[in-house]
């Protein structure tokens, strides 16, 4: 049921295993049939250290992190550009015994390119809403938000449509993950990935 461990002096093999730990249940929650596999709560700390979350999609999973997109200027951007530590978890109520990962790290943003390549790739019409969304800011009514969508769909009619400066991508670099696998009564597994001054170790953790 659980993932096979890995020597614990190769630091490097551990993240690695991590990684690819996620990317398989990640692949397993889809053929599970979860409809939504890539959503993740994201946790951020205001500066106060009011800790808000909210669910986002995992939209890249690379060597170096995980891969989201947002607007720059919502709640959130106001809260990773204030502390970048940032903690999401996913949950898989169809796959295995249910699954939960919890990953925690660093936040920074994508660079541009990053971010106009997979803009170019959403549909157009929320190519136009990431324009039209003043993400967290007070809507008076919902006609001003449909005028506002009307006037930038005018703005864009027949060419394409650009990425707005407020809205890109974020990495997040992990320095912990656990894996949580359901069992019954309770007696479920744990495994924790952790990096602490640079060197990965693994250990499991009563449920
Ligand atoms: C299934 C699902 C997927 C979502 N995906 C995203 C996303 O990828 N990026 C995003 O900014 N908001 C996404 N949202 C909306 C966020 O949950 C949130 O309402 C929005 O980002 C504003 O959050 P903030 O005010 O804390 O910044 C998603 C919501 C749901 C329910």
């Amino acid at each position: 049921m659980t993932d096979a461990a890995a020597p614990q002096s190769n630091s490097a093999a551990l993240y690695q295993q991590a990684i690819d730990t996620l990317r398989r249940l990640l692949d397993e929650a889809r053929a599970a049939g979860d409809p939504e596999p890539t959503a993740m709560s994201l946790a951020t700390v205001a500066a106060n250290g009011r800790v808000s979350s909210r669910i986002v999609l995992l939209k890249g999973l690379g060597e170096d992190g995980l891969r989201f997109f947002s607007n720059y200027e919502s709640a959130k951007a106001g809260q990773l550009a204030t502390h970048e530590q940032a903690a999401v978890g996913f949950h898989w109520k169809t796959l295995r015994d249910q699954v939960q990962v919890r990953i925690e790290g660093q936040v920074g943003k994508l660079g541009a390119s990053d971010s106009d390549a997979y803009f170019a790739t959403r549909p157009r019409m929320s190519q136009i809403g990431a324009w039209a969304s003043l993400q967290s800011q007070e809507l008076p009514n919902r006609e001003t938000f449909d005028a506002r969508v009307a006037e930038i769909e005018r703005r864009f009619e027949g060419i394409e449509v650009t990425r707005p400066p407020h809205w890109g991508g974020y990495l997040l670099r992990p320095d912990l993950f656990e894996f949580w696998y359901g069992a019954n009564f309770r007696l479920h597994d744990r495994q924790r990935y952790e990096c602490r001054i640079g060197v990965w170790s693994q250990r499991l953790l009563y449920p």
